[in-house]
């Protein structure tokens, strides 16, 4: 049995990816290791199967045991650990959900749905380094996978709607809580019927913009509001949220550079934990639209093509209805009036499954059965 050490499991992403884990009874595959960087010695978590006690995840000694090493615990981890790693001569699989080795060129962006080609020409010329996609993307590509697959795709545009949870697990709290924070400035207008919504509008307004109102993490308001900048700024115009969406779509696909142009705007909403995007697609070719649900359709197990109607777009196509599932409906779906060519669609995915955890998950799956 190869041995497997998890780093970040008790995280959010950690978290999703252990209960995903134990859901397809991965661990009865595997002889688990749980790392730490702040609790070497405790017990390790039981997920079916005892684990002794955590290791320490700075330690290269401990870490080289291990046949493979999926990581959760973020960027800095990565950066601080991974290159003594392999210097110290490891030659296991490193899985990662941080950014940092992305755009490697020893590295390839996970999601085999979409790119497990990709993938296994990867493992056949000795590719070790594999590392989850960002999660609009991933989420992008899981619902449009049709329309790569077939090449299809001449240039698009992605205008993100995305979670507080992209930030982490502090963002969302502080998400909550500025929505309590609004209710609560306006508790005894709201309970009375006869109060003037100018009124209340007014007290939100001021509250939302008053000193007690949560911004720790966000460092604006949220709740009530939204923020059109996502990541660093590139200082080009471009938020490096809106960078990922050409450089990693290419990579995913192995292209060589930016062969198709996936441009947009990246803002920030107030939802907990599903992205949702925008998309206007400029295709190659004027493909009838029952030709296009039947591609977007027969893709994957996971993508759900939403007829464009309201009844069927309100029910099925919203964060409240997919949070929590590995389903990535797409919607909305029709010809533009600037021409056949044209088409726009809408897609909602829950960003800590397909998102960020599910194509670890998979990875390791893929690596169990080389
Ligand atoms: N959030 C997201 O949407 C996405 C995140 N990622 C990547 O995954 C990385 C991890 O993200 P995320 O899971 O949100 O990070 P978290 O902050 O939830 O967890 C990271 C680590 O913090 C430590 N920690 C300290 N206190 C606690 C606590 N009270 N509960 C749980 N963990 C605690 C744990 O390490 P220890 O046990 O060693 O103390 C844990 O592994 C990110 O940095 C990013 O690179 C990728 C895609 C999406
Ligand atoms: N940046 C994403 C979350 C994330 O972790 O992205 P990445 O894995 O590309 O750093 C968001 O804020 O929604």
């Amino acid at each position: 049995m190869k041995k497997v050490g998890l780093v970040g499991w008790r995280g959010m992403v950690g978290s999703v990816l252990m209960n995903r884990m134990v859901e397809e009874k991965d661990f009865d595959l595997i002889e688990p290791v749980f790392f730490t960087t702040s609790q070497t010695g405790k017990p390790a978590p039981n997920f079916g199967k005892d684990a002794g006690v955590l290791q320490d995840a700075k330690n290269i000694d401990e870490l080289k045991q291990m046949d493979i090493i999926i990581s959760c615990q973020g960027g800095d981890y990565t950066k601080s650990v991974f290159p003594a790693l392999r210097q110290s001569g490891w030659n296991g699989y490193w899985i990662d959900a941080a950014s940092t080795l992305r755009m490697d060129d020893e590295a390839l962006i996970i999601l085999d749905p979409v790119n497990k080609n990709v993938i296994q020409d990867g493992l056949t010329k000795g590719v070790k380094n594999f590392v989850g996609g960002n999660c609009t993307v991933s989420l992008m590509m899981m619902a449009l996978g049709g329309l790569f697959d077939k090449g299809l795709i001449d240039w698009m545009t992605s205008m993100t709607y995305q979670a507080a949870s992209g930030g982490g697990a502090k963002h969302m709290r502080e998400l909550i809580s500025g929505m309590g924070y609004l209710r609560d400035s306006v508790a005894g207008e709201l309970a009375d019927p006869a109060s003037a919504i100018l009124d209340i509008d007014r007290k939100i307004t001021t509250s939302m913009n008053s000193e007690g109102f949560p911004t720790d993490n966000f460092q604006v308001p949220l709740a009530g509001s939204l923020i059109p900048w996502i990541d660093s700024d590139l200082g080009n115009g471009q938020s490096r949220e809106e960078w990922k969406g050409g450089a990693e779509t290419n990579k995913i696909l192995g292209n060589d550079g930016i062969v198709i142009p996936v441009e947009g705007l990246c803002v920030r909403i107030g939802t907990m934990r599903c992205h949702s995007q925008a998309f206007t697609i400029k295709l190659k070719q004027d493909v009838p639209m029952d030709e296009i649900n039947d591609m977007l359709a027969k893709h994957n197990d996971w993508v759900k093509v939403v007829p464009n109607e309201k009844e069927a777009t309100m029910q099925q196509l919203t964060p409240a209805v997919v949070t929590g599932t590995l389903d990535v409906p797409v919607g909305r779906l029709r010809k533009l009036a600037m021409g056949g060519e044209y088409l726009s669609a809408f897609s909602v995915g829950d960003q800590l499954l397909w998102g960020a955890a599910e194509p670890l998950r998979r990875m390791l799956r893929i690596l169990l059965e080389d």
